[in-house]
């Protein structure tokens, strides 16, 4: 049974806004109706792509309100993390490949105040978070190989979403399951269905001439109707 709590969480990333822009863009996305902001860290090491650090994130948190949702694809990583954090992340997800430590790194972002999450990417086993449950607050699914927006959805995870699903409910706990890459009103309805509360979309909002419509399109994707989801900012 499909036990996915009643919410749906919509997180424009901004990897595929205008950078020229980026302010603009992010006042624009929550003005259209996005519950969180994306940002993909690259550090073209861990992966083969270079975006930005904490001195961008933090000239953007002036310009919302919505919790900023920081995936951070850099190696070594704990030493970036309270950069982040002071710089306003609200929610710090890491990579398990990215430090040799997993459960450390979780405890130091618990321990600064933030919401703890794990990435995995499309050849990363469950197995890998199945010992750390209990410092997770968010579980991502990578169903593009990291580094790049606008690739194809890689549908082999859609069994790694029910699983994960199962983990989390399971726990008792509510930890956030969130899927990133190639999200788009096509393949929204699949990873719902497999259990997901939170889609990560950049080409399917960034790319859309009309934001709100693009979000709209997203949220129209829920298996059955659900309550509507109250977010806080940061
Ligand atoms: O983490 C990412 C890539 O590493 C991005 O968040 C993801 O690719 C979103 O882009 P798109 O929706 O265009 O696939
Ligand atoms: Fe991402």
């Amino acid at each position: 049974m499909n036990t996915t709590p009643n919410r749906l969480i919509i997180a424009p990333s901004l990897l595929a806004a205008d950078f020229a822009r980026l302010g603009e863009e992010t006042r624009a996305v929550e003005a259209a109706g996005a519950d969180w902001l994306h940002l993909d860290i690259m550090d073209g090491h861990f992966v083969p792509n270079i975006t930005f650090g904490p001195l961008v994130v933090k000239a953007l948190r002036k310009h919302t309100a919505m919790p900023m949702d920081v995936h951070l694809m850099i190696a070594p990583v704990d030493p970036y993390i309270a950069a982040f954090a002071e710089a306003g992340a609200d929610n710090i997800s890491v990579h398990p490949e990215s430090g040799p430590h997993l459960h450390r790194t979780l405890q130091l972002i618990r321990s600064l105040g933030k919401k703890a999450g794990v990435v995995l990417n499309p050849a990363t086993p469950v197995d890998a978070i199945a010992h750390v449950m209990d410092l997770i607050d968010i579980i991502m699914v990578m169903t593009v190989n990291p580094g790049f927006g606008g690739q194809a959805f890689i549908a082999s995870q859609l069994s790694k979403i029910a699983t994960l699903r199962q983990m989390i409910d399971d726990t008792g706990r509510d930890i956030i399951l969130q899927i990133d890459g190639g999200i788009t009103p096509a393949t929204a309805p699949k990873v719902l269905e497999a259990g997901a509360d939170c889609l990560i979309a950049g080409t399917a909002v960034f790319g859309a001439p009309d934001y709100a419509q693009a979000i709209s399109a997203l949220r129209a994707a829920r298996p059955r109707q659900l309550p509507e989801l109250t977010v806080s900012g940061g």
